[in-house]
């Protein structure tokens, strides 16, 4: 059937075609150059689309690792866990160099496929999921009792998803550190756009070894990161040096819980997956990170896994369990762009271990061995006691 088009629309072709013809053959020549170059650029925006807010698929990268290196890292990053069971990280004087790597392979996926938060969430009833994510940060600016005017610290920053939700709800001042740099250009670019700049700041660095002086910030948390450090004592021992005394400190820890049995084969692989899939050196028990807070120094002012603190909350891992298929479907997305060399060499290895730790994570948080919530809420003593 033939579509008659409105007059106002035939006419105004008629006219511009009358004065194509009245160009002499150079223009003509000019203005289709003109016009391919304009439709190449257009093309290209909406297959690129644009960076403002998550990357597109075709603009998944290595991070800070230039895509001809892809592959090689990761098949060093994946060689450096042991093969024996339990083993983790094998060199561990290694293991902060082996987390830089794998953020830098595995930022812009997480963005693409899960957001700007690097973490789990109780699902609250009748919340949607960014509403729980968000509430799950907010908790910890009430716990830090941060208020305007008070510098926090964000211990493992990420891309920054709950600094700005700390920032805004508090009025405080967060400085976030991560060790990766990609991720520090990241976050303050969404720091930016988002309004946030005025009340964070962003570093690279270690967590281990932070170039912050003593006594510098009136709180400090850590959401899912401190499960990164070689040995829990380093990453607390320093948050303890740089909070003021009388503030506190509070960690979201990747714990292994009380029905964890390192003589269960099937549990032991499951935590394998788990470290090796999400770049930790080990599991630690959550008795060890309770007491890595005490021999550094700190009171232990609350000790509380959030996975099962609360009867109404639905399982952190659920969102998991939900996305099942769309992990499979984005694989084959990551799979065609990698076989039509649009991504970097490696990247689709990277999305196919995501995709197995899912898989484990699920295991670990139905089978209730694993927690990556277990809340520990310390106060480093002084004179300046905060109520
Ligand atoms: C605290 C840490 C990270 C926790 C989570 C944010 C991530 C753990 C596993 C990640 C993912 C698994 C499957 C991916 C999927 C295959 C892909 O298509 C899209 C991204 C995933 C959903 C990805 C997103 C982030 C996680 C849920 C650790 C590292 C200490
Ligand atoms: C799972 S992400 C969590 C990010 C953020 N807390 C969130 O919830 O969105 C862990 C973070 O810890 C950081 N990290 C791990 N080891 C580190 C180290 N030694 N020094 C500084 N940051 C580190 C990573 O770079 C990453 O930003």
């Amino acid at each position: 059937m033939a579509v008659a088009l409105p007059a106002a629309v035939t006419s105004a072709y008629e006219r511009l075609a009358g004065e194509f013809d009245k160009l002499s053959t150079t223009q003509k020549y000019a203005v289709g150059i003109a016009g391919g170059v304009t439709s190449l650029y257009l093309l290209a925006k909406v297959l690129k689309g644009s960076d403002r807010d998550k990357p597109t698929t075709l603009q998944l990268s290595g991070g800070s690792i230039d895509a001809s290196k892809v592959k090689t890292e990761f098949d060093a990053y994946a060689d450096s866990y042991g093969k024996n069971a339990g083993e983790g990280i094998t060199d561990r004087s290694k293991t902060v160099h082996l987390v830089d790597v794998f953020y830098s392979l595995v930022t812009d996926i997480y963005e693409w496929g899960w957001g700007q938060s690097f973490h789990f969430s109780p699902k609250l009833p009748n919340k949607d999921l960014k509403a729980s994510e968000a509430a799950h940060e907010a908790r910890i600016a009430a716990l830090l009792r941060l208020q305007p005017g008070q510098k926090a610290l964000d211990c493992g920053c990420g891309v920054g998803g709950p600094m700005r939700t700390v920032a805004a709800v508090s009025g405080a001042h967060v400085t976030g550190i991560t060790i990766n740099q990609y991720q520090v250009d990241r976050a303050k670019s969404h720091n930016a756009r988002q309004g946030l700049a005025p009340l964070t700041d962003v570093v690279r660095g270690d967590f281990t070894n932070m170039p912050f002086k003593e006594n510098t910030f009136d709180g400090a948390y850590a959401i899912e990161a401190t499960c990164h450090a070689p040995k829990l004592e380093q990453v607390y021992g320093e948050i303890y040096r740089v909070l003021k005394p009388g503030s506190y400190f509070v960690s979201y820890e990747w714990v292994s819980t009380n029905k964890y049995d390192a003589n269960n084969a099937e549990h032991v692989k499951i935590m394998d997956e788990i470290n090796f899939g999400n770049g930790l050196p080990e599991m630690r028990t959550w008795k060890e990170a309770e007491d890595a807070g005490k021999n550094v120094g700190f009171e232990l002012v609350m000790s509380l896994d959030l996975a099962t603190a609360s009867v109404v909350a639905g399982p952190w891992y659920e969102r998991l369990r939900m996305g099942k298929y769309t992990h499979a479907i984005n694989h084959g997305i990551v799979s065609t762009v990698d076989a039509l060399g649009l991504a970097p060499k490696g990247l689709k290895e990277v999305h196919h271990m995501l995709v197995e730790v899912a898989k484990s994570l699920i295991h670990g948080g139905e089978s209730g061995i694993f927690t990556p919530m277990h809340l520990l809420l310390f106060r480093k003593p002084g004179a300046d006691k905060k109520k």
